[in-house]
């Protein structure tokens, strides 16, 4: 599979730009005819960069408004094309790329379309250019591709080709039966864009919101295997219009976008493994499956002003200290299959850690059948491992760093039913707890409040490297803006990772980025049998106030127990019910921006977001009152 991306996906200048594709991998670039522009050097100049650099120009493109022009238009149109034709044999590409003409000029015409097509590729044909027609979702005329598809076969003309584009295709609805009607040798290139699914003008969506294959919602598995058995040799180009790539680092986007198309051919790949190992590809690579079962533990890096404060408000939860590290500052604070690592050993990861983000999670680790298979997949995708010290006897836990930053590690699961804390940890009974653990604990969900510049790299990340599914954005409502969240699952559910940004400063998301100097987890989510036993145990000081006022809400919308409505307003706990079942859940207060839940789930599989605005208000007064 020959790999190229749009110079319209990236931020910065056109050198920037070659330089980010180059060191990325692609074989190739699309040049996009205002990063050319609005570059200082010739167009021999940009030849000899795109050549050094060892990757090749794709396509030049657009050339917008062409067909069905007014007849005295026409003329020009012609000439405009020569000109073009000009500076990409300069820039030494021999594809140009004819989106559908928008003006609304532009003649519904399809004999004059072919006409004019026709004379275009015979002098494309003087030059060796061969010309590719793509139908844009807001074309004037042509507007869908089976439109483009009937003009070129009319033409019929070997320098006229097809422009397939996933973003126009699937924004239309389009039925991809008649792809297979077309010889692959007469698509000129393809173009994969992903989307999330809005309803909302069609160009304003593609100009702002396409996004890598793996961060939308189009099923780009189907696009890809119906364009592959077209027999279609050529260039899989990226061309994403991205509000957050213009603002994020080229280099970093152009590393995402390999990614996804790493991700794009393993999942055609699973669905049709003949599709790519036909073509003679026997040098083809499948990295090991991902295998994430659940979540092993969780590691604080505690610094000196707030590690009382965390150790405090665990013993106030039900967690005593139950190991110690045979080598390092590291303790393990264990309740029901809930592991917290705090973690203060010195010039250690953590320590470091600590120094810019203080008191804070520091790694997540997941448990797996093949830890060794995760770290292969971690490379195969390029995310970057992370070597730790390890002391002969402890176990060498497979690590690599997050896009936030924080570690990530793969545990391998023990067939003799051991843990990481038999090999690594001794028991340790010296503290007791204050009060009683309760062993029906367990990890629900993560959560991490991350950049907008983040956002999409975060679910890619989860799809791609740990293969979990991320579910489509919705918004949670904060007094000070509006927080987008999303949650990426596991198949069985025992991993959740729900992942927020925000654009306002004042919003949840922002004001714990500040407070915690950067991205990273911002709540741990623990579930139990009875948390109605469990709040009733919990020192009342750690938990998030409530106002009454949702109380009396809750009473007016559902048929509560007046016990069990008794009970939510006194321990300052939230309800939330849908078709299948109910959840009742409280917050604790927060140290640096960190906070918790603990939460029982009966046959529900939300996460209470109906209550997320409830608590974004609580977090806000209690911010407002200065408490922590
Ligand atoms: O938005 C546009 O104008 C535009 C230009 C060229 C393309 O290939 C495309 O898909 C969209
Ligand atoms: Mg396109």
């Amino acid at each position: 599979m020959k790999r190229s991306i749009a110079s319209v996906c990236l931020s910065g200048d056109l050198r920037q730009k070659i330089e980010a594709v180059a060191e990325a991998g692609y074989d190739g670039i699309e040049i996009f005819e205002n990063d050319f522009m609005l570059f200082g050097e010739t167009p021999a100049a940009v030849r000899r960069m795109v050549e050094d650099a060892g990757v090749e120009i794709v396509a030049f493109q657009p050339f917008r408004d062409f067909e069905c022009m007014p007849k005295a238009k026409m003329q020009k149109n012609f000439d405009r094309a020569e000109r073009k034709f000009d500076l990409m044999q300069e820039l030494g590409t021999t594809a140009m790329l004819i989106c559908s003409n928008v003006s609304p000029q532009c003649i519904d015409d399809t004999d004059r379309a072919v006409e004019e097509f026709y004379e275009l590729a015979e002098r494309a044909k003087k030059r060796d250019i061969t010309l590719g027609y793509e139908a844009l979702a807001w074309g004037r005329n042509v507007s869908l591709y089976e439109q483009a598809w009937d003009v070129v076969k009319r033409v019929d003309h070997k320098n006229l080709g097809i422009i397939l584009d996933s973003f126009h295709m699937y924004a239309r609805d389009a039925d991809l039966s008649t792809v297979a009607e077309i010889p692959g040798n007469r698509i000129v290139l393809v173009q994969v864009a992903d989307a999330p699914r809005l309803k909302m003008d069609v160009l304003q969506w593609s100009r702002h919101f396409r996004c890598f294959p793996g961060q939308g919602d189009f099923p780009m598995q189907d696009f890809m295997s119906a364009i592959i058995k077209t027999g279609y040799n050529g260039y899989f180009s990226h061309e994403i219009f991205n509000d957050e790539f213009r603002s994020s680092p080229c280099r970093a986007t152009a590393i995402d976008g390999m990614r996804s198309l790493l991700w794009l051919q393993e999942q055609v790949v699973m669905d049709e493994p003949d599709l790519m190992l036909d073509r003679k590809n026997s040098s083809f690579y499948q990295p090991p499956k991902a295998d994430m079962q659940n979540f092993e533990f969780v590691e604080f890096a505690a610094d000196d002003q707030m590690r009382d404060d965390l150790l405090g408000m665990l013993h106030k939860l039900g967690f005593h200290r139950t190991h110690k590290h045979r080598s390092k500052e590291v303790s393990l604070y264990r309740q029901g299959d809930v592991s917290l690592v705090i973690n203060e050993e010195s010039d250690s990861f953590a320590q470091h850690y600590s120094l810019v983000h203080g008191t804070s999670v520091c790694a997540i680790a997941y448990g797996t059948d093949d830890a060794e298979g995760m770290a292969e997949r971690a490379d195969y995708y390029g995310y970057h491992p992370f070597e730790s010290d390890v002391e002969s006897g402890e176990l060498d836990i497979p690590a690599i760093k997050s896009i936030t930053g924080e570690l990530v590690y793969f545990v391998q699961k023990n067939t003799d039913g051991t843990r990481f804390y038999d090999v690594d940890f001794v028991a340790d009974d010296q503290s007791e707890a204050l009060v009683t653990p309760d062993d029906s604990l367990n990890f629900d969900h993560v959560s991490s409040g991350v950049a907008e510049t983040e956002f999409l790299s975060v679910s890619l990340f989860y799809r791609s490297l740990l293969d979990l599914d991320v579910a489509q954005p919705q918004d949670l409502i904060d007094p000070y803006g509006i927080v987008v969240s999303r949650a990426a699952t596991n198949q069985d559910k025992r991993i959740r990772l729900p992942f927020n940004m925000s654009r306002s400063w004042g919003a949840s998301t922002e004001r714990f980025r500040e407070v915690h100097r950067g991205s990273g987890v911002q709540h741990i989510a623990m579930s139990c049998d009875d948390i109605r036993a469990f709040v009733r145990r919990v020192d009342p000081s750690i938990i998030l106030p409530i106002p009454g006022n949702y109380y009396d809400d809750l009473e007016a919308r559902y048929e509560l127990d007046d016990d069990l409505l008794a009970d939510l307003r006194q321990f300052n706990m939230l309800y939330d019910q849908n078709e299948t079942g109910h959840f009742i859940h409280f917050y604790t207060r927060s140290i640096n921006g960190l906070f918790f839940e603990v939460l029982q789930r009966h046959r529900y599989g939300n996460y209470g977001e109906a209550n997320s605005q409830v608590r974004l208000a609580a977090q806000a007064q209690v911010r407002r009152s200065g408490q922590p």
